[in-house]
């Protein structure tokens, strides 16, 4: 198992912590500046790799056990053998697949999760596909609209060269929302985000039978544990364009136990709540792709459905200021929990024109 399972003591985590901070600086003090730099500038070459094997579900031919040759490969998946040959061998310098034997290839447990979990390869997809291609616009879009806080003025828009936005497009995108919901679930799993902490540390029982309702909900994962651990709550996932067929693909997806209390609908959290009266407005993750003044507009939009004592429940990212804990960790923070790159503020610029720091509070 991963060492960040098996430590579970503060102590231990620390330690892990100071490790892994440890591991670059020893890097980059073997390299030096020169050499550092320039690994950095090659790092695209790691995304373009990683979306070969995952658009073409290389990791699915591979046998889990025991190798394949480059040939038969290329042949199952109708792939020059050459251009295969080099894209592996540098996916090997990534730790995904090795070559025990010249010319055959064998899985890494990295590659070998890239066959298995569905949701990693749509979260794949959704960087390597759609975020990649817009990232490289962000500083077009800080030239061409240094202050704006619009989510029609980010690097999306750059790159398109039409007035969209992050959400519009991953709507258009071959995975659609749904891929979108997939590739959150993936990610949305790692310490401090797992749903099963969310059921055990919020007091969910005070509201007995009552309504939560999940705004920008996606497929509704969240509310599962919740649900399982207070039999009686009920919930309302609302998201972008439901619809029928998603509704239904997020339905199968629930415990057969939980499915009778959790309903679907389209809501545009910048309109006005349509849900009146429950309990818990809950939004997990979801305001962080929002600048301040779209933020204020989500949380005006639920006043007319408000009853005395009703709980907005805000689950999303905090910024440490600067400095005060390991660079592993602070980079993890601004990555927003996940995104390999290490400027969130100009992340969320990128995708949404959010502002991290002010929204949370934190440093920024
Ligand atoms: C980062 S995901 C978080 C999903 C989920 N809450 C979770 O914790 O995994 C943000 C979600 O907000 C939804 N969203 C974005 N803009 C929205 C809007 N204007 N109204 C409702 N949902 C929206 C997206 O479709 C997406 O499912």
């Amino acid at each position: 198992a991963p060492l960040a399972n098996a430590v579970k003591d503060e102590a231990g985590k620390r330690a892990r912590n100071e490790l892994l901070d440890t591991l670059p600086d020893l890097q980059r003090a073997l390299e030096g500046p020169k050499d550092t730099l320039i690994r950095t500038t090659w790092t695209p070459l790691n995304l373009v790799a990683l979306q070969t094997v995952n658009r073409h579900q290389i990791g699915k031919h591979v046998p889990a056990n025991g190798t394949i040759s480059y040939k038969e490969l290329s042949e199952k998946i109708n792939f020059p053998e050459a251009r295969l040959r080099r894209i592996l061998r540098y996916s090997m310098t990534q730790r995904i697949f090795h070559e025990p034997e010249l010319n055959h290839v064998a899985h890494t447990p990295v590659s070998r999760l890239m066959a298995d979990d569905k949701n990693m390869q749509s979260w794949i997809s959704l960087i390597t596909d759609l975020f990649a291609p817009v990232v490289t616009h962000a500083n077009d879009a800080f030239e061409r609209w240094p202050t704006s806080n619009s989510p029609k003025e980010t690097a999306v828009a750059a790159w398109k060269g039409a007035e969209t936005t992050w959400f519009e497009e991953v709507a258009a995108s071959k995975g659609g929302l749904s891929g979108f919901r997939e590739g959150m679930e993936a990610v949305g799993s790692g310490e401090g985000w797992s749903t099963s902490a969310l059921a055990e540390n919020y007091p969910w029982g005070e509201f007995g039978s009552g309504t939560v309702v999940d705004i920008g909900g996606a497929s509704g994962h969240a509310c599962v544990p919740i649900a399982e651990a207070f039999p009686d709550l009920k919930f309302i996932v609302q998201d972008l364009e439901m619809g029928d067929e998603l509704e239904k693909e997020h339905r199968t997806l629930l415990p057969e136990a939980v499915q009778s209390r959790i309903s679907f609908m389209s809501h545009d959290f910048f309109t006005e709540q349509p849900v009146k009266d429950a309990d818990v407005y809950f939004f997990r993750c979801t305001l962080h792709n929002w600048s301040d003044e779209f933020v204020i507009k989500a949380l005006k939009a639920l006043v007319p459905a408000l009853k005395p004592g009703a709980r907005v429940v805000i689950q999303d990212n905090g910024l440490a200021p600067p400095g005060t804990i390991g660079l592993t960790e602070e980079s993890n923070q601004r990555q927003d929990h996940g995104f390999h790159v290490n400027v969130l503020d100009q992340l969320q610029g990128a995708r949404a024109g959010g502002l991290e720091g002010v929204v949370r509070g934190g440093g920024s």
